[in-house]
């Protein structure tokens, strides 16, 4: 199996650790009944065996116990590392590829295949032990009854065989059930994205919830029931033939005289010994299938390799002079039959200019802004800065030139500069004051305490942390989109002559015609076609754009 082939192959120690741990305990447990057979269950040596006896319990006890203590200890080592392996491959794994799988399918890895994973890794002693108790018990029944061994042999062949018969069946419905999880995650997202839109329409909210949230979530209950079933099924044709196996040995020792009556009694303590490992592994197989699911599933979801490192040993010249874009395209997947591209780009961006790009919803801005950044990767043509070109060994430190507020930005609360060292309380304290939000937000040991603001606000704090940054160059998406007519034009007047000032390389994008003067150079999107523009040009695009909507 997949699953128990990954383990070896990453988790080598662990998995031998286990492996040695379960031998030990199954080996103590045979032990113990080898020695009721030999000692206790002989008139003769009674009182002998009795000190021997409890001895051996005591060790079979602290020994087993020890075991199951570090199997513990290494399945949550185990999950642990899947966690925060899965969380630091969703870093580094490219933007594009992101956006691509989406977020409720990730979440949906992130809840139910690590899981499902971890839960495995920890019910696979359950198996081999299972599987190990079940061979030496094996070997022991042949040194006492042969012909015992091959009827126990016989019932056993067949309970292997109908429990693979129904696990067959398992495995499908635990295939519908991982189906259905991703769309269920993707309900919930809507159901809390979507609160306030669904609560002023209760019939949306009806119809959403009973024809789109139900038939996923009654899907998923059926394939529950039906795996459920199928593993109570298994368990107890296990469980049934195992009680039946205890008839036949008694019924042929007493009857035929096949063995003794204390070698009877062994035989089936052996086979009732062997009934919870077994009835374990069994159980275990669901999580084990499950899990294989899972694992599929992440590897489908194409997230880089697991890497420990956050930089690469790579660095661009901090005193750059341009960036240039020579024929860059960038062509998204198709769509339902669609696809938007970029056409090819030439584009120089000198250092410390301030750069506007206009142009009508949906001409490649963004992609452009994106593309620029190296958060997607063209898809032909090439980079450059200054003579270095952009490739995917220095990409990670060309990524690192940048600071941005894109439309979708985050707030992150621990302010820290582009080197990840904390920042001066002054400087905090100078940003605060130009982006007037001194009263507003209050930090405490470089941390923003309250992010819960207006949307403008969140978008002026979203301004400090990069600006805080200090890289040099900022990419700015629609920045003062959310701003009031006072603020746009104290960021027009004032925030990015200010950025200048410090030094900053400035490429916004920007629909105020009223402020593209500020600009020193402006370029327009159409249709993912790039064109240079002086300020004129740019006024009959802007008034163009304003009549097209
Ligand atoms: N993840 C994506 N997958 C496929 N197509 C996309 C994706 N994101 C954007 N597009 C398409 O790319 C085109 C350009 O989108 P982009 O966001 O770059 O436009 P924009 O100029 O920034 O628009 P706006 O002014 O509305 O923000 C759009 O037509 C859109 O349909």
């Amino acid at each position: 199996m997949d699953i128990i082939k990954l383990i070896y192959t990453h988790h080598r120690q662990a998995f031998l650790q286990m492996f040695a741990l379960t031998l030990l305990s199954g080996a103590l447990g045979i032990g113990t009944l080898s020695y009721i057979n030999h000692y206790l269950l002989q008139d003769n040596q009674l009182h002998g065996g009795l000190g021997g006896f409890v001895l051996l319990l005591l060790f079979y006890f602290v020994a087993a116990s020890v075991a199951q203590i570090q199997l513990a200890r290494i399945g949550q080592n185990f999950i642990y590392q899947t966690q925060t392996q899965f969380v630091k491959r969703i870093m580094d794994s490219h933007d594009a590829q992101i956006q691509h799988i989406g977020k409720a399918k990730i979440l949906a890895s992130l809840s139910s295949d690590v899981r499902s994973l971890s839960f495995a890794f920890t019910r696979l002693p359950e198996l081999v032990q299972g599987a190990l108790f079940t061979l030496a018990c094996s070997l022991y029944l042949m040194i006492l009854s042969f012909k015992l061994f091959v009827v126990v042999a016989i019932l056993m062949t067949a309970m292997i065989a109908g429990t693979h018969f129904v696990v067959k069946r398992h495995y499908s419905s635990f295939r519908q059930m991982r189906h259905a999880e991703d769309d269920i995650q993707s309900h919930y997202e809507t159901t809390l994205n979507g609160h306030k839109e669904l609560k002023l329409n209760r019939f949306r909210a009806e119809r959403f919830y009973r024809e789109t949230f139900l038939p996923q979530a009654q899907m998923r209950r059926d394939a529950h029931i039906q795996a459920d079933s199928y593993h109570a099924i298994a368990i107890n044709w296990g469980n049934s033939v195992m009680l039946g196996a205890v008839g036949v040995i008694f019924y042929l020792s007493m009857q035929y005289h096949w063995a003794s009556l204390s070698d009877a009694a062994t035989i089936t303590m052996i086979v009732l010994f062997m009934r919870a490992p077994l009835t374990a592994a069994i159980g275990a197989l669901p999580a084990i299938m499950q899990s294989q699911v899972g694992l599929q599933a992440l590897k489908n979801l194409g997230l880089v390799d697991y890497q420990p490192h956050f930089h690469s040993d790579f660095r661009l010249p901090e005193n750059w002079q341009r960036i240039r874009l020579q024929q860059i395209t960038y062509a998204y997947p198709v769509q339902g039959g669609q696809h938007f591209s970029l056409q090819p780009i030439d584009l120089t961006i000198e250092r410390g200019e301030t750069l506007f790009l206009i142009g009508g919803n949906g001409s490649g801005k963004s992609t452009l802004s994106l593309v620029l950044s190296g958060l997607y990767t063209p898809t032909s043509g090439k980079i450059f800065v200054d003579d270095i070109e952009i490739t995917e060994e220095n990409r990670e430190a060309y990524r690192q030139l940048f600071a941005s507020v894109f439309t979708d930005f985050h707030i992150f609360e621990q302010l820290m500069d582009g080197m990840g060292n904390d920042v001066a309380d002054e400087q905090i304290s100078a940003w605060l004051n130009h982006l007037q939000l001194s009263d507003k937000v209050k930090i405490e040991q470089k941390r923003i305490l309250n992010s819960k603001l207006s949307q403008g606000q969140r978008k002026r704090l979203a301004l400090m942390i990069a600006a805080l940054e200090q890289r040099s160059i900022m990419i700015l998406d629609e920045w003062a989109a959310d701003q009031d007519p006072q603020f746009r034009r104290v960021f027009y007047e004032n925030l990015l002559p200010l950025l200048k000032n410090q030094g900053y390389t400035v490429f916004a994008i920007s629909h105020d015609d009223k402020y593209f003067h500020h600009a020193q150079r402006i370029v327009s999107m159409k249709n993912g076609v790039l064109q240079q523009l002086d300020s004129e040009s740019a006024k009959n695009v802007a008034d163009e754009n304003s009549r097209a909507a």
